[in-house]
């Protein structure tokens, strides 16, 4: 058993400050296998799911196969259309759940600029129904967040953004935002400076530090994107078992980087910029 620790959101809801994401892999559709082996091997018990990655039924699959009890998993899912309703419905029969435990919008682009509260306020009804515990946004800007606050009874609970060290320039200050306003961060494409943009300033910084704490590369990039969102929460991923391991370990055994190598990372990234995912991000 891992033992994870849980970040508590705004709403009480404690959720294990890395998830395991179904989302980028090359396995999308069938991921049964890896979420089993990352389940009942790796026992990261934090599933991050959407609608738009077409694999909710293998989820579901994998966790009705294992016996999972439904309060020892947590399962994120996305919305992936203008209309909140429908799709949770229609991910709560393919995950095989009557509730999840967080549900977010997975993109301010999929609804229109004038009805960003008007869905706000279907998420909050699907909450008092009961279909999602916690309610947040994935890909919101500020501007986005605004929008939202001007009409909602609550505040979502998380934003779902791309955080690494490429990306910290522009993320910055959004992030600096949501914690005003008591939003956690959730990070995903937090190894994105060594696994898909080597060779940049990032890298050595980050060897140093890795050397300095006794941990690997992609364990001080999973550290810093929690601790530059002020203990948020991590979604990376992997088919390998090893490396789950390695990951979980990040959280369980290695020390917190000092500020000043929280700092330097940091530094060395904004003097590129890589954006991923989302290219809305940036505008
Ligand atoms: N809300 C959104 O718009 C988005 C959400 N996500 C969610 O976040 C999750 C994680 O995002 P990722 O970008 O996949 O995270 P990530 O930046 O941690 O990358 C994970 C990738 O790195 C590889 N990897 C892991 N450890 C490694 C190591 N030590 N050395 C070399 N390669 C290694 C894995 O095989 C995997 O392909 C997704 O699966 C998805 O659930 C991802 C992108 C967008
Ligand atoms: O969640 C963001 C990235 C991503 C990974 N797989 C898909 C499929 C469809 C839309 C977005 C994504």
């Amino acid at each position: 058993m891992s033992n994870l620790s849980n970040v508590k959101l705004n709403d009480g809801l404690q959720v294990p400050v890395l998830g395991y994401g179904t989302g980028t892999a090359l396995y999308q559709k069938e991921a049964k296998d890896s979420v089993k082996m990352a389940y009942s091997e790796a026992h990261m018990h934090h599933i991050d799911c959407a609608e738009m990655y077409d694999n909710e039924e293998s989820v579901g699959l994998a966790l009705k196969e294992l016996g999972v009890k439904r309060d020892d998993v947590f399962i994120t899912t996305k919305c992936g259309s203008a209309d909140p309703r429908k799709s949770l419905e229609k991910s709560l029969k393919l995950l095989g759940v009557d509730q999840v435990d967080l549900y977010l919008i997975h993109s301010p682009l999929l609804v229109k600029d004038t009805e960003l509260g008007k869905s706000w306020q279907i998420m909050e009804e699907l909450q008092k129904e009961g279909k999602t515990k916690s309610i947040g946004v994935s890909n919101y800007r500020v501007s986005d967040l605004e929008e939202v606050l001007k009409v909602a009874k609550v505040t979502p609970s998380v934003n779902q953004i791309e955080v690494h060290p490429y990306v910290y320039d522009v993320a910055q200050s959004l992030i600096d935002f949501c914690d005003s306003k008591g939003i956690h961060i959730e990070s995903y494409g937090p190894l994105s400076s060594l696994i898909r943009h080597p060779g940049g300033p990032v890298d050595p910084i980050v060897k140093n530090i890795a050397q300095e704490l006794g941990a690997t590369e992609g364990q001080v990039l999973l550290k810093w994107a929690h601790q530059i969102t002020h203990g948020g929460i991590v979604l990376t991923t992997s088919s390998k078992k090893e490396r789950l391991e390695e990951q979980i370990k990040a959280f369980t055994e290695i020390k917190d980087l000092s500020d000043e190598q929280v700092k330097a990372v940091a530094e060395a990234g904004k003097k590129a910029h890589h954006r991923v995912f989302m290219p809305h991000m940036d505008q």
